[in-house]
């Protein structure tokens, strides 16, 4: 089965529009775990616009406390504040992201043959016994890609699906980007790597990705399990303030 880990990086964004403690992003991750999620990820950036490094820290805390089986997952570009964040909490897994801090979110892979080196010695300092590093990487890696992912020693690759999540809606494309992920997925488990996926993957779009895509260990998934939990709970919301206000 594959498991799903939530992306909270939505609700701190929502968060943080004012200076407020709500919606707790800790709140929220209960509220999560306790529905049967199997993980939290974050992809705290470097200019807090969502995640600040305190929600990573509160975030751990709350996981080691009361969901010692739940898995959690930071993602980031390696610089050496964000090596050094991930040290002191030790999440079950890092994914590395090349992100530019100036990206408005993540929008590619990581080059494995030109990074190999800088991935190798991360992956070296960060992945121990009891924390396994992912690397994000792109649809069309295909086999050459994976042989440089694998080199680095990291355990894990996450596929990057935006581009799928993106023409969804165009049968034709979506299923010539579903036809990259799954080569390179089974190159990847074929190496010995595990995979992981995520990016704008939504109720609408993950059905036909499983069927493609069969034996992806986890997705994450943040902004469309975000809107659809406004969509789902607005009405209640709704009828919970008409009542209070019928009740004066
Ligand atoms: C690594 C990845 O796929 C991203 O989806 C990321 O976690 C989302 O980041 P933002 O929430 O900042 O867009
Ligand atoms: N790794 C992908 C992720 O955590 C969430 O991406 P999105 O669902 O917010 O696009």
């Amino acid at each position: 089965m594959t498991l799903l880990s939530v992306n909270l990086n939505a609700v701190a964004q929502l968060r943080n529009r004012r200076d407020l403690p709500w919606p707790s992003v800790t709140g929220i991750a209960r509220i999560v775990l306790d529905a049967g999620a199997s993980g939290i990820t974050v992809h705290p950036r470097p200019d807090e616009r969502h995640i600040r490094r305190t929600d990573v820290r509160d975030l751990s805390a709350l996981l080691r406390r009361d969901y010692p089986h739940a898995e959690f997952n930071i993602e980031g570009y390696p610089s050496e504040d964000f090596l050094q964040l991930v040290e002191a909490v030790n999440p079950e897994q890092v994914t590395l992201v090349p992100d530019d801090p100036s990206q408005a979110t993540s929008d590619h892979g990581w080059d494995f043959v030109r990074d190999g080196e800088l991935l190798g010695s991360v992956v070296e300092r960060l992945q121990t016994a009891t924390r396994r590093v992912s690397l994000f990487c792109d649809p069309d890696a295909g086999p050459s890609g994976i042989a440089a992912a694998k080199a680095t020693g990291a355990q894990r690759v996450e596929l990057f699906t935006g581009p799928y999540g993106a023409c969804f809606d165009e049968p034709a494309r979506a299923k010539e980007e579903l036809a990259k992920l799954s080569d390179t997925c089974v190159a990847a488990l074929a190496a010995g790597l595990k995979v992981n996926a995520g990016h704008d993957l939504t109720l609408a779009n993950l059905p036909a990705f499983q069927v493609a895509v069969p034996g992806v260990a986890e997705v994450s998934i943040g902004h469309g399990i975000t809107s659809d939990a406004l969509l789902m709970g607005f009405a209640e919301a709704v009828r919970a303030y008409s009542q209070a206000l019928e009740d004066v």
